[in-house]
């Protein structure tokens, strides 16, 4: 062989090796099988003994699972002590969980804190996807949670929106700062216990300890979790956690019995949440029996799951307006053009208030207040290639998902304006957020499928119309001009690191 027959030669057969060895690369990453011819577990970060990945983990768990899925992929595997999870981390994946597979993630991860809970097997948030939680869900679907029955109580939030406003205006002469986060948890609070069984703060003292409870309830459910990562040693209680957490759950169920016996006696017809449940939980023919325990578990889970969220959003909603001149110049204008300068904004106007409702968005997208939708795979199952074993824990990290630098033009800005149309803020296009019921896997504050959130409309309702009429009512100040510090804290629902403290000036008075 001449000796450009032998260079031919020997370029084939490196060619030919490079060309096999690569197509069993890529044929063992393809599949992603392990030797024993298994679906590998998705990729984790280096651990350490006994604590695993815990001290990765900062005070804003939501940023920390971002930061870790920027480098090891948007489906990570984490080891916390000896409890371990999969972290959902982008739009596509969250699609096969929530989509795909939804049935199959249909379920939540079940905490330390629901071994000896009072209203085991009744709470319609963490029971397992059965009979029990089709017939809750189609009550708040039908009607608890219904257009109609926001329909029916729109005077109470009116009347809570005017309480506030009358609050704020008397700071306003007295020249008094206000907690305007404070106010905004009083607010959502009494919207939701006058909703759902007829009782505010100011006229009763029942929805102010309802709120200490369901705080206490919070703090001490988020401790006890915690207590997961001892795995089996957690459920000896070392700290103490669950027992304080019975006492609490104790007393808020002494609260409700009073609350439901009142309701039985006087035979109410004010049609609130406790009335239609009551009537549920008599009905002979109804299809299900629903028990006490349900009714009193059906509203520690509202409470839980809708007061500091639809609080804090519009907490975050306040900040980032104050922070943003342009945005309140813009918001103010709609308001005022839609509105005019001699009545209040109400709920009908909401339709019409496209900028508000993107402003609005915006915050929910930046400042998601369920950071993770928690839900728990049924059956093993393949996600993005890689194997989960039936009973994963899984956190769909929506924080991370919404400020994703794949779907979103700057993601960590605020620009209410990406949502508008013809903005090309989101690549692809923001079409598909119309609904807000999770259609579009990029944007998920509310979840989606199944088991995403029935309580988005009226929170939405309540967040849009509040806000609507502070930036109405009031100029904001802050003490000395600063801007709001838009630190995260660590609470469960990522709200404000520091509680919002400002000056509120009288712009327009409505009553
Ligand atoms: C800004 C306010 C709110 C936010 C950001 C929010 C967000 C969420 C999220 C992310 C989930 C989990 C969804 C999933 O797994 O796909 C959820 C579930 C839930 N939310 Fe909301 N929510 C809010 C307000 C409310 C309100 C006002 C209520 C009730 C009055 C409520 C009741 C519930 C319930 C009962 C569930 C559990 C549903 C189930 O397990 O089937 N939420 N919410």
């Amino acid at each position: 062989m001449d000796e450009a027959g032998a260079t031919f030669l020997s370029y084939f057969i490196s060619f030919s090796l490079a060309f096999l060895v690569l197509t069993l690369l890529f044929k063992s990453l393809g599949t992603l099988r392990t030797k024993n011819g298994s679906v590998r577990p998705p990729p984790t970060p280096p651990s350490l003994p006994i604590i695993g990945h815990l001290h990765l983990v900062g005070s804003v768990v939501p940023k920390s699972f971002q930061v870790l899925a920027r480098q090891y992929g948007p489906l990570i595997q984490l080891h916390l002590g000896a409890s371990t999870c999969v972290v959902v981390s982008n739009a596509q994946v969250a699609k096969e969980v929530m989509k795909t597979h939804d049935l199959n993630f249909c379920n939540r991860p079940q905490f330390g804190s629901a071994n000896n809970f009072l209203y085991k097997g009744s709470s319609f948030v963490t029971v397992p996807y059965g009979p029990y939680w089709r017939f809750i869900k189609k009550l708040c679907v039908t009607q608890l949670l219904s257009t109609t029955q926001l329909g029916r109580f729109r005077h109470i939030r009116e009347q809570e929106i005017h309480k506030l406003l009358k609050s704020l205006a008397e700071c306003s002469s007295e020249g008094r700062d206000t907690d305007l986060s404070r106010e905004l948890t009083g607010l959502t609070n009494n919207i939701l216990c006058r909703m759902a069984m007829s009782t505010t703060c100011l006229d009763n003292v029942d929805a102010e300890d309802i709120l200490g409870l369901v705080r206490e309830f919070m703090h001490l459910g988020a401790k006890l979790s915690m207590g997961e990562v001892l795995g089996p040693l957690g459920k000896f209680d070392l700290f103490g956690y669950g027992k304080k957490l019975a006492r609490v759950v104790g007393k808020f169920d002494r609260v409700l019995e009073r609350i439901l016996e009142e309701h039985e006696v006087e035979n109410s017809e004010r049609g609130d949440m406790m009335d239609i449940l009551l009537r549920v939980h008599k009905d002979p023919n109804a299809e299900m029996r629903l028990k006490r325990n349900d009714i009193k578990a059906f509203f520690l889970d509202i409470f839980l799951a809708g007061t500091d969220t639809s609080s804090t959003a519009s907490q975050w909603a306040m900040a980032e307006i104050m922070n943003n001149p342009g945005v309140l110049r813009k918001v103010r204008a709609e308001i005022d053009a839609v509105v005019g300068s001699s009545r209040l904004v109400t709920e009908s106007d909401l339709p019409d208030l496209r900028y508000l409702q993107a402003v609005v968005k915006e915050v929910l997208r930046l400042h998601p207040t369920a950071p993770f939708a928690l839900r728990q795979s049924a059956e093993d199952c393949t996600i993005n290639g890689y194997g989960i074993k039936g009973q994963t824990r899984t956190l769909i990290n929506v924080y991370a998902i919404m400020r994703d630098p794949e779907a979103w033009v700057n993601p960590e800005e605020f620009i209410p304006e990406r949502f508008l149309e013809d903005s090309d803020g989101m690549k692809g296009g923001a079409e598909g957020i119309t609904t807000m019921n999770g259609g579009d896997f990029r944007y998920l504050p509310f979840g989606s499928g199944r088991r995403g959130c029935p309580g988005s409309s009226l929170a939405l309702t309540v967040i849009q119309v509040t806000v609507a009429s502070l930036i109405q009512c009031f100029e904001w100040k802050t003490k000395g001009g600063e801007r709001v510090c838009l630190e995260e804290g660590s609470s469960f629902s990522t709200g404000l690191a520091k509680p919002l403290v400002c000056y509120p000036v009288t712009r327009f008075t409505p009553f």
